[in-house]
This record gives C-alpha cells, structure tokens and sequence, in this order.
C-alpha cells in the first residue's frame, strides 16, 4: 500500500494542479485511458484542427455568391488526419514523460484504471497487468466524462459497429457516407466536418431542432442551414441498427412514418456523462446527484473532506475553460486550505465550431420568459454592417439582452462568421459589470470588423431606465 499527500485521478485539467506550490508533497497521478485527457487526445484540440481544413474545403460554397468560382479537388484525410495526430500525441508522450520523469521527482504516474475501495483509499488495475493499493491525504477527481449509447437494439448490444467521437477521428479514410445519432454539439461538429470533406451526412434528431439548448431563433436558424448542406432528420427516433455488407442501416421513425437509413459509418453523439459511478466514488462516501455527478460546492469540495472534484466528473457545463477554470481553484484550495476561493459559474460561454459558428453567454430569451425576467433585447444582422456585407451574409446575428433598469447585459447569442470570437467583448462585460451603454460608447470600435455587431447591438438597446 503506498501513501500519498495528494491523488489526482485523471490528467486532463486534473495535470494542471501540481506546481512548485506542492514540490514537497508527494503525488499520485492516476490516468487510465490518454494523458492529457480528452481535450487534447479526443475533444476540442483534434476536433477544432479538423474544423478549420473543413473551412477551407468550404469555403468555394461562400465564394459562389461573391463571383468567386472555386471546387473542392480532393482531400487528403489521411494527411490531414496524420497532421493532426502527430502533433497531439507528441504532446501527450511528452506530457506523460515529463511527469513521470526526473523533472517531478515527488510524483508517480499510475497507468490504469483506478476505482475507490474506500473513503480515501484507490484500487488500480496497471495496464501492465499488475495492480496498485494506493491511499492519500487528499484526492482531487478530475476523471471527466464518457460518451453515452443509447440503449438502442444493435448499440447496446454492441452487435452493429459505431464509432463515437473518442474513435471516429482516426479513421482510415473517409466514408463515401456517414449517419451521425445525435442533436447536439459533437453531432453538429462532425456533420460540418464530413460535410465540407464531401461525405453523405444523414444526422438523425430526435428533437424538432438542432442544438437546442441555444437560444430559439440562433436553434432555429442553424436547423434550416443545416438541413440545406445535408440531411436532417428531425423528430426522428432509431429503433434499430444492424451491420450490412457495407456498413451499418438504422430504422428510424419519424414524421414520414418508418424507413431505413443505409450509411458506411454511424458516429453516435448522444450526450457524455460524468465518470463518477465508474470510479465507485461512493465507495468513498462521495455523493453523486440524480445526473451521477459527483456533488461538488462552490470550493469544489465534494462531500467528503479532503476529495475535490473539478470538470465533467462534476459539472454540468461540460466544457474545457470550466474544467480550468475549476482546477485553478482546486489548486488555490489544495495550497490554502484556510482562504478557500470559489469558483465562477456566472457567465460560462460556449461555442460550436460549424458554419455557420454559434457563440452564447448567460440567458437566453426563453429562459428570461419562462423564469419571468425582465429584460430588453436587441438583434443585430450582420447584414447591416460593413464586415457583414463584404461577406453578403444573409440570416446570421447577434441577439443582446439586457436589464431594463440598469443595462446590465444579461446574455448575448451569436449565429454568424467568427462567432466565438465576436462574442468575447460581451463576455466580458458580463464579468466585468460593464453596462452596454458604457461599453458601446466608451472605447473605440476598430471599422470595418466584425465587432461593429457587437458596437451596434450595444447601442440598438433603450436607455437603461435607472438613468433617464
Ligand atoms: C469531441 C469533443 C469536442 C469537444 N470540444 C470542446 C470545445 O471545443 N470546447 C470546450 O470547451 N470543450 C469541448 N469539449 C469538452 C471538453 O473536452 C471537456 O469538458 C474537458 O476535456 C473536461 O476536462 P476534465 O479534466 O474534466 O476531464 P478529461 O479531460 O476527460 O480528463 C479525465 C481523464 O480521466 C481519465 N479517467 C477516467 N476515469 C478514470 C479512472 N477510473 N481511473 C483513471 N483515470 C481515469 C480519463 O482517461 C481522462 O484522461 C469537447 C468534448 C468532446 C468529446
Ligand atoms: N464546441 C464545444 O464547446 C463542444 C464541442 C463538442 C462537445 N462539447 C461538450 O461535450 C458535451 C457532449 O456533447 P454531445 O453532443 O454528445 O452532447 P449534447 O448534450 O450536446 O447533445 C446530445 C444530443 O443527443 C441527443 N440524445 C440524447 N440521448 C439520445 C437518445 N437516447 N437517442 C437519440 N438522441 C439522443 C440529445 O437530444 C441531444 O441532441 C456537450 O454538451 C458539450 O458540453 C463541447
């Protein structure tokens, strides 16, 4: 049995928190699957640097209504593919190396899957075939996420080959054809990708829009756009899929009653759940809530003293900068136990990498209805201004809202070119208690960009009412 200082189950943003701050604790680094964890190996880092060579094969779609005719000569996955890989799993090798290596003498990597025996005391299952009796002061539980199957005929049983996003990014080549389960963020990232590399896209939803949880008319708007690049099924439920002599047919049934869909590959997209329950955190006295979340305070301490917990494991924006964001406060918390900090979830945004791009912060305008929120709302085109019509952008915006009495933002949603980074003044507005009118009239705005949205949604809201 060998004792810790301190455990950190999972290398994701859970690698972040030894530093110079805990060089005379001892450490234990438990990581079963990629270190580095799925940002890097398998989520946002390889998913966005697919997105961006989407962009290019793309972009001769855009350049028609511009007088520039351009065509997609081929592309090169593999190339692209090997590109990407090459680069993140040096990085992962090296990241791995380093911690296991004589520069962190006072840490040890445990390559295995680790599962709680006790209130502070961890079972390992050594990839190497041994196993690892491991205790500890403190543990922090970093352990994220896994992609969830549907309990589908063909899926759960395993009798039909799928792909999920930890696999479908290292495929061989391209399909001539891909069904994609799922109405969310990695469906959504993935039918832009195989669509601009010129695959045949069937996404199957089961709501009546894509990517709901944003805003309505930012939902609705990507919906009639995505339906017109390829084929949306939505209202669409799968009853079942079975493996053919060319990949995979799914029965669906939907509005148009039921049918079969016939692809190469079925990626499935349905939503990640926290990695709490597979690492028998109850055995530690850990509380998971009714979404088996790790149950975590604003400290990010869980119910039992001394076992943090940061990121998917517990969170239910399941995002990398909150991950981050979540280990920085661990750190502080690990080294000052006496002025613990909290963590910020006010204004958490996000993006979805597609085109066209999608960006939110704070609420949105159903939210403000439904939980009875006063609030002013302006919508800017990007067809108004300049940058917008260098582009010719026709459907895309900027929906602001805001409070009626102080003018203090209350959410922004964007649907448009460089969504994610238009969005960033307003986030931080939000962050900083910056009023619209402050922020919109006290600084300049730089013409033509595309931020001259953000300088008109400003200014399109009332007055705050406070002031008049
Ligand atoms: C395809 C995809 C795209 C994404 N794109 C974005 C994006 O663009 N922007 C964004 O903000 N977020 C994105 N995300 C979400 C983001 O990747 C996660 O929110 C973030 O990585 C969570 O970090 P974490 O440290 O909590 O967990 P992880 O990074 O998942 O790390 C957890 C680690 O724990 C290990 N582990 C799990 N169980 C055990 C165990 N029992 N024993 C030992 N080790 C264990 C795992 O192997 C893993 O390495 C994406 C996710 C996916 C899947
Ligand atoms: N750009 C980004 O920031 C980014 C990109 C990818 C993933 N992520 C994170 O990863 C998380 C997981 O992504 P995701 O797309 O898997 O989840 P999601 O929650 O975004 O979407 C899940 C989708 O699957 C559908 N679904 C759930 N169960 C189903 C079932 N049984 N049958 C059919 N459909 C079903 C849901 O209706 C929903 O449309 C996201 O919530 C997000 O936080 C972020």
């Amino acid at each position: 049995m060998a004792h810790f200082d301190l455990v950190i189950i999972g290398t994701g943003s859970g690698n972040s928190i030894p530093g110079p701050e805990f060089d005379d604790w001892s450490i234990a680094i438990v990581e079963d699957g990629y270190f580095g964890g799925t940002c890097l190996n398998v989520g946002c880092i390889p998913t966005k640097m697919f997105v961006h060579p989407a962009e290019l094969a793309d972009a001769a779609r855009h350049g028609k209504a511009l007088g520039i005719d351009a065509q997609l000569n081929s592309v090169d996955w593999k190339g692209i593919r090997d590109r990407i890989f090459t680069r993140i799993d040096a990085i992962e090798a090296g990241g791995r190396a380093y911690r296991d290596g004589d520069e962190c003498p006072n840490i040890t990597v445990f390559s295995g899957h680790g599962q709680f025996t006790g209130t502070k005391a961890l079972h390992v299952d050594l990839h190497n075939g041994d196993t690892a009796e491991i205790t500890g002061d403190r543990f922090v539980l970093a352990a994220g996420s896994h992609a969830v199957v549907p309990e589908i005929p063909g899926l759960a049983d395993a009798n039909a080959p799928f792909h999920t996003s930890d696999t479908i990014m290292r495929i061989e080549s391209l399909p001539a054809s891909i069904a994609i389960l799922g109405g969310g963020y990695i469906a959504a990232e993935f039918a832009h990708v195989f669509s601009s590399f010129g695959v045949k896209v069937t996404q199957i939803a089961r709501g009546s829009r894509l990517l709901k949880s944003q805003d309505d008319d930012v939902s609705a708007q990507f919906t009639k756009e995505a339906s017109a690049r390829y084929d949306v099924l939505l209202d669409t439920k799968v009853s079942g899929v079975t493996e053919t002599s060319d990949g995979v047919e799914l029965v669906v049934e939907g509005p148009n009653g039921t049918h079969t869909v016939a692809a190469e590959l079925l990626l499935v997209a349905t939503g990640r759940l926290s990695n709490g329950a597979r690492l028998s955190v109850e055995k530690a006295g850990v509380e998971l809530d009714h979404h088996g979340r790790v149950v975590a305070d604003k400290f990010q301490r869980t119910t039992v003293d001394g076992i943090y917990a940061l990121g998917d494991i517990s969170t239910h924006h399941q995002l990398k900068h909150v991950a981050n964001h979540e280990a920085r406060v661990v750190k502080h918390n690990l080294a000052h136990p006496e002025s613990l900090i909290s963590s910020d979830h006010r204004f958490v945004p996000a993006a979805v990498f597609t085109d066209p791009q999608i960006a939110s912060v704070g609420i949105t305008e159903a939210h403000a209805i439904k939980a009875n929120i006063p609030y002013v709302a302006k919508t800017q085109n990007y067809s108004d201004i300049a940058a917008g019509w260098a582009r010719e952008d026709q459907g895309h915006f900027l929906k602001v809202l805001a409070d009626p009495a102080t003018g203090l933002l209350l959410g922004a949603h964007v649907i448009g070119p460089e969504a994610a980074t238009v969005i960033q003044p307003l986030i931080q507005a939000m962050s900083f208690g910056q009023s619209a009118h402050d922020v919109a009239h006290n600084q300049y705005w730089i013409h033509p960009a595309l931020t001259e949205l953000v300088e008109n949604a400003l200014l399109g809201l009332p007055e705050p009412s406070a002031q008049q």
